[in-house]
């Protein structure tokens, strides 16, 4: 079963539920033929919140028109209408807010939150632990709720956000929140105030002004303003109104994907100074992490992605979990190991675990392995490895291939330049089933 295409960019009009309306009604008794007014207020619109959640993925289950539910009206006998229910919809971890209209949207304090597996927080794992301090200055991605994106973040601004600023709809205010913990509950619409009932009316002297939507009815209650048709007071205030863009942040700019014990960990040891964890057996990585390579002018992060093996897409392995995170890596770093059948090893031939690891994705995804790629052919230093290169470089075309001892750090620095390369160009290489011969 194929999954839908991953979505990671959602424009979202949330509108706040109108207050209901004020009562007009009046008590009489047989002393009071008149009457006095017991007529209750309006209640409350509901509020649009956005609730930060692991169990998301993506903006797939969203709505573009969210809109909470209206406040009750008013009743006799002073009684106030129901609070509007609120709306409440779930994001995924690292939804990263532009606001193109409406208020900035406020934090609701009190919210349980769960510190979630760093992991689970993208672009902040941090894979080194001893060696914390220099990490988070120089090579692991660090945590920054307040700023946003990782350090290149401002080149992943969505092209609909890009559209609105480019007609000039209004000013884009960008990475106004970055919804980073589970459970975390940001207001991005308001519920409108409801309308005031004549009890109430009554109880002013002079009647006041109407006010913003959004902003308390009582707050305009001004005695110096003249007096104005009661009925707008009584009606319930609209709720107010965002127009926003949410974009989910990329985990990576490179995922390294491959076969479990290709050598991913030990390559992204080596590429950066990230220390994952490193094991001559199966599934080291259970999480991917994340390493930053640095250049003079940028850095890119790397993730490396636990082993892909074949099934992955039916759950087999670590299965949809590390396949999701591929969805959010830019290009992709093939990682094989050439020894795999060398030596009396039981395992496949590059060419075919490159062949499975592209079915995989496909299966996962239509699409997920059209993006920009690379070939990583690891483990050159074993016997027999340099013969099976050549094999490799006449079986696979379309890619650049690069040979690396990733124990002893061989090649690397010519795979740092790829991997620029990679990022840097406009027309990308794209590994595809056609160009790998098995036969
Ligand atoms: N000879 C040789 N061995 C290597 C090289 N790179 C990695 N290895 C070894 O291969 C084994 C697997 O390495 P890992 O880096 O854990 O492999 P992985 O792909 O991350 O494995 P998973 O976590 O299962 O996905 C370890 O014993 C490494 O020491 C290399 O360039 N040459």
């Amino acid at each position: 079963m194929q999954e839908t295409r991953m979505r990671d960019r959602f424009n979202v009009n949330a509108r706040g539920g109108d207050g209901g309306s004020g009562c007009s009604s009046f008590r009489r008794s047989r002393r009071d033929r008149h009457g006095r007014p017991d007529g209750g207020n309006g209640g409350r619109g509901g509020d649009v919140i956005l609730e930060c959640s692991s169990a998301v993925w993506d903006f797939s289950g969203l709505q573009h028109h969210i809109i909470a539910a209206k406040g009750g009206h008013g009743a006799s006998k002073n009684m106030i209408g129901s609070r509007g229910e609120d709306k409440v919809v779930q994001v995924p971890v690292g939804t990263v807010i532009h606001l193109i209209k409406g208020e900035v949207p406020s934090i609701v304090e009190n919210c349980s939150t769960t510190d979630l597996d760093p992991w689970d927080i993208p672009g902040t794992l941090d894979t080194d632990q001893s060696d914390k301090n220099v990490n988070l200055a120089e090579d692991v991605v660090s945590l920054d709720c307040t700023s946003g994106l990782s350090p290149r973040g401002e080149g992943t601004i969505s092209k609909q956000a890009a559209q609105y600023e480019s007609t000039g709809v209004e000013d884009i205010q960008y990475n106004v929140v970055e919804l980073t913990k589970q459970g975390q509950r940001i207001i991005v619409a308001h519920g409108g105030e409801g309308g005031l009932g004549n009890m109430s009316l009554a109880n002013v002297s002079k009647i006041a002004k109407p006010c913003k939507p959004g902003i308390s009815r009582n707050s305009a209650l001004d005695p110096e303003t003249p007096d104005e048709d009661q009925s707008t007071l009584s009606s319930g205030l609209p709720g107010s109104e965002a127009l926003l863009v949410l974009e989910l942040k990329s985990i990576a700019d490179v995922g390294f994907v491959g076969m479990p014990n290709a050598g991913k960990s030990t390559l992204l040891g080596a590429i950066s100074r990230a220390k994952p964890a490193v094991g001559h057996y199966a599934f080291t990585t259970l999480r991917p992490n994340l390493g930053k390579v640095n250049f003079e002018d940028i850095s890119i992060t790397v993730a490396d992605i636990p082993g892909l093996i074949k099934g992955a897409h039916e759950n087999r392995g670590l299965g949809h979990a590390f396949l999701r995170h591929i969805e959010r890596t830019k290009v992709l770093a093939y990682v094989i190991d050439l020894a795999a059948a060398l030596n009396g090893n039981k395992g496949l031939p590059p060419w075919e675990q490159l062949k499975d690891l592209v079915l995989e994705l496909e299966h996962h995804q239509e699409g997920l392995s059209n993006r920009p790629a690379l070939v990583v052919a690891n483990k050159i230093d074993e016997a027999g490895a340099e013969d099976v290169y050549e094999e490799l470089k006449g079986r696979v075309r379309g890619v650049p291939l690069y040979p690396v001892c990733a124990v002893l750090g061989e090649g690397v620095p010519e795979l740092k330049v790829g991997l620029r390369m990679l990022m840097d160009s406009s027309e990308s290489q794209r590994l595809i089933l056609e160009n790998i011969d098995c036969s």
